[in-house]
């Protein structure tokens, strides 16, 4: 069954332990913390001192998100902080394989995000290093943006092609997603569904999980 991970970035930021209890009790399997500077996206969120000060009011794994440029300059303070992914961007550092091998020795999951228009190309030579694979589905930078159609034909070409020989990466969407798109999603390989607007925005969170869940 795919997974779900809700992104706190559509919750409200000046409760966020209840926000996040909410999905934990609506069955959410990660929670999803985007984290942007202003830089690489136009758009500025949060930092690790608010991811620690989430650290023990949840049993979910975080999954953060990395939306600045040179991730490598802030990768410790984020492994610090608790995070159990770390996704960075290829777009955003020109040593993806040592930042990548740097976290992975760490401890962490390591995973690679790529802009819609980034070729899957990007990925050839460093797929035996990494856990997962994140594609953004809209332009990174906010949430409640529209699914981008095209990244279906990306992820099928990605489960498909490039992970013929690294079956057990995961596949990560981001963006976009809700009860209508999923089961389009999940056809076309995806392993985890990053949903913020489309949870946080409801009146019943929990029931937003369940269908995306259980969509096919
Ligand atoms: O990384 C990002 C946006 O850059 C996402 O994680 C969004 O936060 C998802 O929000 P929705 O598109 O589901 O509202
Ligand atoms: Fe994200």
């Amino acid at each position: 069954m795919v997974k779900v991970a809700p992104s706190i970035l559509s919750a409200d930021f000046c409760c966020l332990s209840e926000e996040i209890k909410k999905v934990e009790n609506g069955g959410a399997d990660l929670l999803h913390i985007d984290v942007m500077d202003g830089h690489f996206v136009p758009n500025i969120t949060l930092g690790p001192p608010v991811i620690s000060s989430l650290k023990g009011k949840t049993y979910l794994p975080f999954d953060v998100h990395l939306m600045i440029e040179n991730p490598e300059k802030h990768i410790d303070d984020f492994i610090k902080a608790g995070a159990d992914i770390i996704t960075v961007h290829v777009e955003s550092t020109v040593h993806l394989n040592r930042l990548v091998n740097y976290i992975k020795n760490k401890g962490i999951k390591p995973g690679v995000a790529l802009n819609p228009s980034t070729p899957l190309s990007s990925l050839q030579y460093i797929l035996d290093d990494i856990y997962m694979i994140l594609i953004m589905s809209v332009n990174p930078g906010f949430g409640g943006q529209k699914f981008i159609p095209k990244m279906l034909e990306k992820i099928r070409d990605l489960k498909r092609v490039i992970l013929q020989e690294n079956p057990e990466i995961l596949i990560e969407v981001d963006g976009g997603i809700n009860e209508e798109n999923a089961p389009d999603i999940i056809k076309a390989g995806a392993d985890i569904l990053v949903a913020g607007s489309a949870i946080y925005l409801s009146s019943n969170p929990g029931d937003v999980i369940e269908k995306l869940k259980t969509a096919h």
